[in-house]
């Protein structure tokens, strides 16, 4: 069994993670800290887990973790590269569900993080963990950075594209998000009279999300490729839709034979019959992104449609996925849950 630990077990993330981990063949929780709850056991704050979960949320302490096999970061951004060298010098493997790990380059992480980089020596060593991308290279690492929830819906919709140098001009992502993709703090923006009966844009002048999906297409294509994104708020819960717009001037490529084929052998992505309209609710609560293919008859505009849950296959899903990899399990061990409908 693998000696797992959770920092920040009282988040959205944190407790999708626990839902999935209690289900997890060869999985034994050890820790799940709280600064906030601890002492308190876990099963009083989230009864869903009453009866699958006997352990009490304990303060984070390193000392602690360094018991652990694998501990992943469930926390804001800033906090994981403050403990990772510690925890990697004791020989424990990490996923950070948040972003320090995600850019290459320290400079762009402080642009748009706000905060200097604590360990840019050890930035070189992070793979990033979209395993449709870099499957291989997880299954090394000691250090995986768990993909953004826009990131995963939208590298994931323009990949093969972009792989295959079809795209011309700049792409367009247009994405929107349940409320529980703001997490589970207290913010003006994520009340039900604000945020139900509502729809929004959001960020538009620039996402943080923005430098980690160029900096993954532009290392699909080879070189940098440019990009509008836009998120906007959806008065629902769970759920990412990303409508995506490319320019594809060669009509005699058979697009949906070239997703069938990039996508063949991972489970996790469903490319849906041509002409599909992926709902948010058929992945709610399970661990696929589901992709279709639009090519209007008219112009040179292709729209790629991509659904995923931004808890599961956006975060907790997919960082799961990721400890299967580093360990040499079934990549598919605790994943199988199928969507709730409706
Ligand atoms: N929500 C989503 O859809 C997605 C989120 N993410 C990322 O995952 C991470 C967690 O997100 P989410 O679960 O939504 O966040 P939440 O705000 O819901 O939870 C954050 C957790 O971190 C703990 N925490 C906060 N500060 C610290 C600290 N200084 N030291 C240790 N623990 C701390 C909190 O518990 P306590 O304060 O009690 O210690 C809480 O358990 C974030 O980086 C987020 O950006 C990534 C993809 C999707
Ligand atoms: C709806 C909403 O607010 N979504 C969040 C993004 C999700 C997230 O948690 O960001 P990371 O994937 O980088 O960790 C936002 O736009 O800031």
């Amino acid at each position: 069994m693998i000696k797992v630990g959770i920092v920040g077990g009282t988040g959205y993330t944190g407790v999708e993670l626990l839902r999935l981990l209690v289900q997890h063949p060869d999985v034994q929780l050890e820790v799940i800290t709280s600064r906030s709850e601890a002492g308190l056991p876990v099963a009083d704050m989230y009864p869903n887990l009453r009866g699958h979960l006997d352990l009490a949320f304990s303060q984070p302490d390193v000392n602690t973790l360094k018991q652990c096999d694998l501990v992943f970061f469930a926390t804001p951004n800033g906090i994981a590269m403050q403990q990772v060298p510690e925890l990697l010098e004791a020989g424990v493997k990490v996923v950070d569900l948040a972003a320090d790990f995600r850019l290459s380059d320290p400079a762009v992480w402080e642009k748009w993080y706000g905060m200097p980089h604590a360990c840019e020596n050890i930035l070189a060593e992070a793979v990033y963990g979209l395993p449709e991308i870099n499957r291989a290279k997880v299954r090394e690492a000691r250090l995986v950075a768990n993909p953004g929830c826009y990131p995963t819906a939208v590298q994931l919709g323009f990949l093969p594209l972009v792989e295959q140098g079809l795209i011309r001009g700049d792409l367009v992502a247009d994405c929107k998000s349940g409320v529980s993709g703001a997490g589970r703090q207290t913010h003006l923006g994520s009340l039900l009279c604000e945020a139900s009966e509502n729809f929004k844009a959001y960020g538009v002048p620039g996402h943080r999300h923005l430098p980690e999906i160029r900096q993954g297409l532009a290392r699909a294509a080879g070189h940098e490729i440019g990009l509008t994104f836009v998120p906007h708020l959806t008065p629902m819960i769970r759920g990412i839709h990303a409508t995506l717009y490319a320019q594809v001037p060669d009509r005699s490529v058979d697009l949906q034979a070239l997703y069938e084929q990039r996508y063949a052998n991972e489970v996790f992505v469903d490319v849906m019959p041509a002409g599909s309209h992926p709902e948010t609710r058929s992945v709610k609560g399970s661990n696929r992104c589901r992709i279709a293919i639009h090519r209007p008859q008219d112009g040179d505009t292709v729209v790629i449609l991509s659904a995923i849950d931004n808890l599961v296959k956006g975060a907790a899903g997919q960082a799961v996925h990721n400890m299967n990899l580093m360990f040499g399990l079934d990549e598919q061990a605790g994943l199988g849950h199928v969507a709730l409908l409706p």
